[in-house]
């Protein structure tokens, strides 16, 4: 079963566009969405929750239509986001009073907990919070009303090492129940190398993959040797490759090919996430 399910998705700004993305987001997962900056992460998301609204294409969330179910689905899904959607001049306590009413599942109990834990102070005001302190209050709301699927875009990134291993734990936490689903958008994979079951690698507006961790570590492989072995066939089974006068590192997407071309003369190292990232983007190819 899909939490998620996009279907040519289409959005055109004037010199950007997010192009015919089909994705499927597994319930039960915590999918991770990589990508370096301004591919498209923000825009996807907010095209799934229905706050831009795409050219074309479909999103089904939970087994609903979106827009049509809007009321129902919002009802069963959180988004956490330093980007504001509160009022800015009503404090945390009047946001939670104007909020609160429209989930069926908000527990009150739960929601002065997290505050707490948090270290929130419901008297200050949603404009004077700091970005990390927006994602704990949006994660509050989120964790008080039952939400079955948490929508993320870039939740760690304005957060300390502490909180983020807390979040993370979380996020853990929040698994246990095997319906649950989390789509995480960052650029700190190493959360995501720590958490993340799927990991979905958007590019210029593309999906490049969308696969389990283990299959992305299993088939992408870092090659690191001498310049010399290079030449203009060995460099086109690179995705990316980065050169000094004398040695080369490059990333290529089939491990068995590149043990077939290297094999011995080479070193093959497993990359990161952050490795598979940075040589896409430089290389610019489209590899799926
Ligand atoms: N309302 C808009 N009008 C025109 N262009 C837009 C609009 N919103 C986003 N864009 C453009 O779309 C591109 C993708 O932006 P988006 O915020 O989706 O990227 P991102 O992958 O989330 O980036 P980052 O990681 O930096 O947050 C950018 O070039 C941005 O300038």
């Amino acid at each position: 079963m899909n939490a998620i399910e996009l279907r040519n998705l289409t959005k055109k700004y004037p010199l950007f566009s997010v192009d015919q993305i089909s994705l499927d987001v597994k319930q039960g997962y915590i999918t991770g969405l990589i990508g370096p900056n301004g591919v498209g992460k923000s825009t996807l998301i907010k095209m799934i929750l229905g706050i831009v609204r795409p050219d074309s294409g479909s999103v089904k969330i939970l087994g609903n239509d979106m827009p049509a179910h809007e009321v129902d689905i919002k009802q069963r899904i959180a988004i956490v986001s330093d980007d504001c959607f509160y009022y800015e001049h009503l404090t945390i306590s009047d946001t939670k009073k104007m909020i609160a009413p429209f989930y069926k599942k908000w527990n009150d109990k739960k929601f002065n907990n997290y505050l707490e834990q948090f270290e929130l102070s419901p008297k200050k005001k949603i404009a004077d919070l700091s970005k990390g302190m927006k994602i704990k209050f949006a994660l509050a709301v989120a964790l008080s009303h039952a939400a079955e699927l948490l929508i993320m875009d870039e939740p760690t990134s304005g957060l300390d090492p502490v909180f983020r291993r807390e979040l993370l734990d979380l996020l853990a936490d929040m698994m246990q129940d095997e319906r649950n689903t989390i789509i995480f958008s960052s650029h700190i994979t190493t959360d995501l190398d720590r958490i993340a079951d799927y990991i979905t690698f958007i590019n210029r507006g593309k999906i490049v993959f969308n696969e389990t961790k283990e299959e992305v570590m299993e088939r992408y492989v870092i090659v690191k040797g001498d310049k010399q072995l290079l030449d203009s066939d060995i460099r086109n089974h690179f995705i990316g490759l980065r050169e000094t006068a004398v040695s080369f590192e490059g990333l290529v997407d089939d491990r068995q090919e590149a043990e077939r071309l290297f094999g011995g003369y080479a070193l093959l190292e497993k990359p990161s996430l952050e490795d598979i990232m940075y040589f896409t983007a430089k290389g610019g190819r489209i590899h799926a």
